[in-house]
């Protein structure tokens, strides 16, 4: 080697979360070892298509080497396993951006989240996907040999990292020449991973896990030496894998093990997906669509500056990771690949703002994905219904964004949503709009709801009693989200949704002759009542009525039909955004002994008029302005009560 390289030798520190990230996968995915390999051969195949890609802009990127392919060698004298790609290859600034640091967006939250109990962060460690380092799991060594395509032989990098001694922690970056573009990985197994070189065993693992991939996997053939009463190896390489890509055969030749593998590279997902679909589209637009929902949500889902989409092919070039534009937002959890055969090879991130091609394949995709969740749901295969409950526990929140963002399928999606409800009276969202609806009372025909902060303030909202009396379900509703799902979901098949918590509660045919009878005589005998407290209340009512609505509750706060509902009211103000101002109406149970004693009170009717105001506004999820007067009066009532007063 040459003076000039040798001095370019560096040392660097990993990332604190690289340490940590390497510590934690050597510790907690020692019983999964094997996906070292299925990692390695993901990113040399990924680094094939980066090329590919590259190369339609620059052929010179091939240097006379047009033949993507991923190369495996083991030495059993040297014990190593070594996985070369001719791909893009690594600059020595890309090795370190790479190789010594997580470039992931949200990262530092991640490990945040780690809990220090191996199995739950292994899984932890699973949905942020371990990638190159899972090399350590069986490598205590691992030199990085690279040059980018495109550089000179000699700006060639060599990265090495130990994971013994002193220098654990620290890796080495050097100048190297290469005369061939591409990546070389060799691993140094760690004690007892002998049974790793062997031929057999890892051709086995790359048709068990690499199957799937796109470019050929070779390995040097074996053949028995009868003399040495052993397998040697030959100079002349085979291919292990199909090598072709999975989503353009037919769907009957692939098997569901197959697809699963290839999710994981995809998907960069270290689980099994939920679920799948494989379709090819024929006609004026011609596409293939392999879609994937995981089995669980990304760490990043929530991130907005996380890319999350599928992979886009044009004609089975690799065009880019991350087309956010092939689906709507509020699908951003699906993985997987679109192949389009009539998009240009050099289509850009600009062009598919407006291509009209894209809106088609967009459309297209989403119906299928929309199609999946609805088979999901309503299918009667064994383990269906539970896929359907996991997929809403992980993605219920996102899957709602689409109610108020895609009209073209609100229905659909309405269809998918979740809620809990009064019939079971648990958080669990199980109910569908359509259960819901089977189940009404004869002569409703509304959909009724409360929305809250908390589950616990919906289920015991004094706005439900009635309901309550009359058996009548209403879905509970305590995500924020919620508010602004209602808000864009005013029916679903042609029943209105309704608050429990606005005015005019019109039970139409659910309220019989005689309670009309009473609701009027009630009115009646306290307007006088009412209006003394309205003068009393100002300007914190727009008016005071009387209500049957409750059965146990004294009162209860109510927004008028047309203004906007009290808690989405208390959310915006949470969320620094003007709400319009709306005064809400004071609801009194003409049945309630408390009500009925204010008839006759004199002295501290101005106290008991707020104090009754104050508890409603509480008891629907409020606070008080001035908890300190409330506390105050009711002191002075109870006090007033026992006669001291
Ligand atoms: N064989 C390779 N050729 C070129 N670049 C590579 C190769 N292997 C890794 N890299 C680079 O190193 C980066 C980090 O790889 P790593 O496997 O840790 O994460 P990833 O592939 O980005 O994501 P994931 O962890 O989900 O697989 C890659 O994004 C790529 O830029």
């Amino acid at each position: 080697m040459s003076e000039a390289k040798a001095a370019s030798a560096q040392t660097l520190n990993f990332q604190a979360e690289v340490k940590q990230l390497l510590h934690l996968m050597i510790h907690s995915l020692y019983s999964n070892r094997e996906i070292f390999l299925r990692e390695l051969v993901s990113n040399a195949s990924d680094a094939c298509d980066k090329l590919r890609f590259e190369a339609l802009d620059t052929p010179a990127l091939y240097e006379s080497d047009s033949e993507l392919k991923i190369r495996i060698d083991f030495d059993s004298s040297a014990r190593t396993i070594t996985i070369a790609d001719n791909g893009i290859g690594m600059s020595r600034d890309e090795a370190i951006a790479h190789l010594g640091t997580i470039a992931k967006s949200g990262t530092k939250e991640f490990f945040g989240k780690l809990t220090g109990d191996q199995k739950k962060d292994a899984h932890l460690i699973g949905q942020f996907g371990v990638g190159f380092y899972s090399a350590f799991i069986v490598a205590d060594k691992v030199t990085v040999l690279s040059r980018r395509a495109g550089l000179d032989a000699a700006e060639g990098v060599k990265w090495e990292c130990a994971m013994t001694g002193e220098s654990a922690g620290e890796y080495s970056v050097q100048a190297v020449d290469k005369a061939s573009r591409g990546t070389e990985i060799t691993l140094h197994l760690r004690e007892g991973q002998e049974d790793l070189l062997s031929g057999w065993k890892l051709k086995s693992l790359i048709r068990k896990y690499s199957d799937h991939i796109v470019q050929p996997i070779v390995m040097r053939k074996e053949e028995w030496d009868e003399e040495k009463k052993e397998q040697v190896l030959r100079d002349e390489y085979e291919t292990i894998n199909q090598a072709n890509a999975l989503w353009t055969r037919s769907r009957n030749d692939i098997s569901d093990d197959e697809y699963k593998a290839f999710y994981k590279h995809v998907g960069h997902d270290y689980d099994e997906p939920l679920a799948w679909t494989h379709s090819r589209v024929e006609g004026r637009h011609e596409y293939t669509q392999l879609l994937y929902v995981p089995a669980h949500a990304p760490f990043d889902m929530w991130d907005r500056n996380a890319k999350h989409g599928v992979k886009l092919y044009v004609k089975r070039v690799f065009i880019m990771d991350d087309a956010e534009k092939l689906l709507p937002a509020y699908l951003r959890f699906v993985r997987g690949v679109v192949d389009s055969a009539d998009l240009p090879l050099n289509v850009s991130r600009e062009i598919l703002q407006e291509s009209k091609d894209i809106d088609t394949i967009r459309a297209g995709c989403t119906k299928k994905i929309l199609g999946l969740l609805e088979d999901l749901a309503t299918s009667e295969e064994a383990g269906d219904k539970e896929k359907y409950a996991t997929f809403w526990k992980e993605f219920g929140k996102v899957l709602k964004e689409g109610v108020g963002e895609d009209f073209a399928n609100k229905d659909k999606v309405a269809g998918l949503l979740r809620f809990a409800s009064t019939k079971a009276d648990t958080p669990e969202e199980t109910v569908s709009l359509a259960d819901y609806i089977s189940r009404m009372k004869e002569g409703q025909d509304k959909i009724y709801y409360v929305t809250a902060e908390t589950f616990n303030a919906a289920k015991n909202s004094p706005h439900l009693e009635i309901f309550r009396k009359k058996g009548i379900e209403v879905l509970l509703l305590s995500d924020r989200v919620d508010e602004w799902v209602i808000g864009n979901l005013p029916e679903f098949d042609g029943k209105p949704l309704v608050s429990v918590a606005k005015g005019g509660l019109d039970l139409g045919a659910l309220e019989d002759e005689a309670e009309k009878k009473e609701a009027e005589k009630a009115a009646d005998d306290y307007k006088e009542l009412l209006e003394k407290m309205k003068a009393s209340l100002g300007e914190r009512v727009k008016d005071v009525k009387v209500t049957l609505r409750l059965t146990d509750s004294p009162a209860c706060l109510v927004a008028d039909e047309h203004d906007m509902g009290m808690n989405l009211a208390r959310i915006l103000k949470a969320a620094g955004q003007s709400a319009p101002v709306s005064k809400p109406i004071l609801e009194i149970n003409p049945n309630h002994p408390a009500v009925l004693r204010l008839k006759y009170e004199d002295k501290n009717f101005d106290d008991w008029a707020q104090v009754l105001f104050d508890q409603a506004l509480l008891a629907e999820g409020g606070t008080l302005d001035d908890p300190a007067t409330f506390v105050k009066r009711i002191n002075q009532l109870m006090l007033a009560m026992s006669g001291t007063n």
